[in-house]
């Protein structure tokens, strides 16, 4: 996989046109790193995932791939150019196969019979459930699995920059673990991760840097290591969850 940094400088986004939930937020993912997003409720961290792939409109501020200025391009373009999105809510179709599901993930490139093939050649390797479910119906699988469908949706495209938000949330401790172990492993090929997570715990554990949120602002940001080492930011976190951050 080749990420590429994904950067925000100065992004400010209104609901409605004057609801205004981002104020002046920058943030900038490297590729082979996770990028994890922290904050309370309604922080505007969903939002921020949502403004990246292009669901929402920006008042104001640049979106960048690389040195490629993003923030005018539509959400299918933003897919094509190498963005993915698996949002918070359960989002694979439970009336379509799981085999139909990761089609539908190839919409952006429908016209390319081989590439499709590819794609899911390459998704049937990496998740052999997926394989052999092939054929049933989405909404017959476990929530796990069916979530692990949902991520696999979003990597047929081969993404550079993939954005998860909350990926583990309903989801048993078991399962969590896998889905943390593979968000790592998808970076540590090189895929630019933005992880957004209410478990504060794990979300430290495995970003590489954490940027925190409040009132849709930019609160903090630093490595793992300035959050296991710098006072403030520790108090900062161990304030509102309650959790000391250790590497
Ligand atoms: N469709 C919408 N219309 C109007 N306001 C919205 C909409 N979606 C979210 N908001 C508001 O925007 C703010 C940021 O919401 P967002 O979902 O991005 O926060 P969050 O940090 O992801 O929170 P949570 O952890 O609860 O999901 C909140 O005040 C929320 O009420």
């Amino acid at each position: 996989m080749h990420g590429v940094e994904l950067s925000m400088e100065n992004i400010s986004v209104a609901y409605n046109g004057d609801i205004t939930v981002l104020k002046d937020v920058a943030l900038r993912a490297k590729p082979g790193e996770v990028t994890g997003i922290i904050g309370p409720n309604g922080a505007g961290k969903s939002t921020v995932l949502k403004t990246i792939f292009g669901l929402l409109s920006t008042k104001s501020g640049t979106i960048s791939m690389g040195s490629r200025d993003i923030t005018s391009l539509k959400a299918f373009q933003r897919a094509l150019e190498g963005v993915s999105f698996v949002p918070q809510n359960r989002s694979a179709f439970a009336g379509l196969s799981v085999y139909d599901n990761l089609l539908l993930g190839c919409w952006p490139f429908r016209k390319d019979k081989a590439r499709i093939d590819r794609a899911i050649e390459g998704i049937f390797e990496r998740f052999p459930i997926l394989k052999e479910k092939r054929s049933s119906l989405a909404g017959s699988m476990s929530g796990g699995q069916q979530r692990f469908l949902e991520i696999a949706r979003a990597l047929v495209t081969e993404p550079k920059v993939i954005l998860l938000d909350e990926p583990t949330a309903m989801i048993a401790p078991k399962i969590s673990k896998d889905i943390y172990a593979l968000t790592r492993d998808l970076a540590d090929q090189g895929a630019t991760i933005i992880l957004v997570d209410q478990n504060v715990r794990q979300c430290a554990t495995i970003s590489d840097r954490l940027y925190i949120l409040e009132l849709g602002r930019n609160k903090a940001e630093g490595s793992r290591e300035d959050f296991a080492t710098d006072g403030q930011l520790k108090e900062m976190v161990a304030e509102w969850m309650n959790y000391k951050i250790d590497v």
